[in-house]
């Protein structure tokens, strides 16, 4: 028999104290005639209340009770084959049902499709402040407190072991809808009252566990998020392996720390990394380079100014980079080539940690860690006193020394690798197989640009690339030169010494159109920071690109 079958009244019979039928209605089969007219079975039906009755061909449950003068048998049919066990195998069964009714500790309420109460544990009325049948028929969200029953008979979906708050108490409560032939016809919600107390620890003791879980799932995703920024520095060599593991041990201490490498080791990725592993990598990473801050306006872009401190200043102020640094990260870059004078304003500044803007009375407390980074050499910088040895001290606790590109020839594939993986994105291309001899070829070159250089060669080579697979003389047809040429060299050299006959123009043209080359790659060709660096207009930089 399917358990979504309707239970209905097949028959029913009254009888008198001895067991004689007074009166039947329904009930033909001769089968039942038969118990109905048997005193023993009707009254072991009456002890038990509930009865199953199993013929060959169909089964029934009857339920027997005492009247006045009498006793009451009603036979349904049509019962679910599990509920037809039950009755069937336990010989208490109406006793359990009774229990669950009326169990003081695990209250129950149920509503109807309509949302109508249409039965409450007794314990579940008291707790209201109801007698017991005083809920029958009302709105099951006009007697209990944060229910969600109704939105279960809407839903048809369960809701199990949640909590929710009674009269002050957290319980925790199951509620279920209950389905007839596939409609959801009503609800049932289960509470359990048993051992408030007991109920109430748990409650709290769930609360810590699910701020745990948060704090648990914040790490990960911040762990997560860090090791992003970390592995962004692309390479497995030993060198940037130490690199990454100093990092993430520097990373969380709120030290200053001074980044020391060649032009295009990777200094920037290294500070980003800093910050994103901090605690401040929610705040923001604020980077200023040092070397192209003139005297004149040091004081406003670091520390600010007031509305109409000097002329041409913006009518509102504006914070500085320290302010602007606040509760995050201030990357000083290229501090060594800071001009001596502001060496000496940052000194103050690291000093307090207080700035004052420009044109303001109201000094600030900024709350910053610092960073900075330098492809100079420092010490000789001091000996020459072209830096001052108290802001080396400041800026320095822990140096972090990135390896040029020849130390670490190893990270070649995996850089060639994962740039022509980025350029392959931004073009909108297939990823090209390398040639072996690719990575040899490349290896032999001098790469004093370092890391920004190989990429520089790799997203020119890209560009022109035909064919899926890059092979060594895609790098020729893309200008690139065998190692040690005489192209690959004049950088060090001069126009004179590469052996080229040269005119003063000339050779200030050529060196300008590499200037601003490489100021292109350095800020990946946005024009706004390029022309800032080279301390050119925007529509100067924009003929000279014309030229080109
Ligand atoms: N280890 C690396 N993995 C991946 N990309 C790198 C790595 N090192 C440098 N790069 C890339 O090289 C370019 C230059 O890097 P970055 O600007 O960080 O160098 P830098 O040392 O700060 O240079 P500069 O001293 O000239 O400012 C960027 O495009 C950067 O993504």
């Amino acid at each position: 028999m399917p358990d979504t079958a309707t239970a209905s009244i097949k028959a029913l019979v009254v009888t008198d104290d001895t067991g004689q039928r007074l009166f039947q209605l329904g009930g033909d089969d001769p089968r039942l005639k038969a118990l109905l007219s048997d005193p023993k079975w009707i009254a072991e039906a009456v002890q038990r209340r509930i009865m199953p009755v199993l013929l060959s061909d169909a089964s029934y449950i009857a339920l027997a009770t005492s009247i006045e003068g009498g006793r009451l048998v009603l036979f349904f049919d049509n019962v679910s084959e599990t509920v037809m066990r039950f009755f069937t195998q336990v010989e208490f069964a109406f006793d359990i049902i009774e229990h669950i009714l009326s169990d003081p500790y695990d209250a129950m309420a149920v509503i109807d499709a309509k949302t109508q109460l249409v039965f409450v544990s007794p314990i579940h009325e008291k707790f209201f402040g109801l007698g017991t049948g005083e809920s029958l028929g009302r709105n099951v969200r006009d007697v209990i407190q944060n229910t969600r029953l109704h939105h279960v008979v809407r839903t048809g979906v369960a809701e199990v072991g949640q909590i929710q708050k009674m009269e002050g108490s957290q319980r925790v409560v199951s509620r279920h809808p209950i389905r007839k032939n596939g409609t959801v016809v009503g609800a049932i919600g289960r509470v359990m009252f048993k051992g408030p107390q007991q109920v109430d620890a748990l409650a709290r003791q769930i609360k810590v566990l699910e701020k745990e879980v948060a704090t648990y799932q914040t790490q990960t995703k911040e762990a997560m998020r860090g090791e992003t920024f970390l592995n962004a520095i692309v390479g497995q060599s030993p060198a940037i392996q130490t690199l990454r593991d100093q990092i993430r041990k520097v990373a969380p201490l709120d030290i200053p720390v001074l980044i020391q490498g060649e032009s295009g080791t990777g200094k920037e990725l290294v500070a980003k990394a800093l910050h994103m592993l901090s605690p401040r990598g929610h705040g923001r990473l604020i980077t200023v380079n040092a070397a192209a801050l003139p005297a004149s306006l040091v004081e406003s872009e670091l520390f600010g100014y007031e509305a109409g401190s000097f002329t041409g200043a913006d009518q509102k102020g504006r914070p500085g980079k320290f302010e602007q640094a606040d509760k995050g990260t201030i990357f000083l870059d290229e501090i060594g080539d800071m001009p001596l004078e502001v060496q000496s304003k940052l000194l103050r500044v690291l000093q307090d940690r207080i700035v004052e803007r420009v044109g303001g009375d109201k000094p600030r407390h900024i709350d910053f860690r610092l960073c900075s980074a330098t492809n100079r050499d420092l010490e000789r910088f001091i000996d020459e006193n072209k830096f001052r040895l108290d802001l080396f001290y400041r800026i320095s606790p822990v140096i972090l020394k990135l390896p040029s590109l020849s130390e670490r020839l190893e990270d070649i594939p995996l850089l060639v690798e994962s740039f022509l993986t980025e350029l392959s994105a931004q073009y909108v291309r297939p990823v090209p197989e390398v040639d072996e001899a690719v990575f040899d070829f490349l290896r032999e070159r001098p790469w004093s640009g370092n890391v920004r250089e190989l990429r520089h060669v790799i997203e020119r080579t890209f560009v022109f690339l035909e064919s899926s697979r890059l092979v060594v003389s895609d790098f020729h047809q893309a200008g690139e030169q065998a190692p040690f040429s005489p192209t690959t060299a004049h950088r060090s050299a001069s126009p004179g010494e590469s052996g080229q006959a040269a005119t003063l123009k000339t050779a200030m043209n050529q060196l300008e159109r590499e200037m601003i080359a490489d100021a292109m790659a350095r800020f990946e060709g946005n024009k706004k920071k390029v022309a800032e660096f080279l301390g050119v207009s925007r529509s100067y930089l924009y003929t000279k690109l014309g030229e080109e």
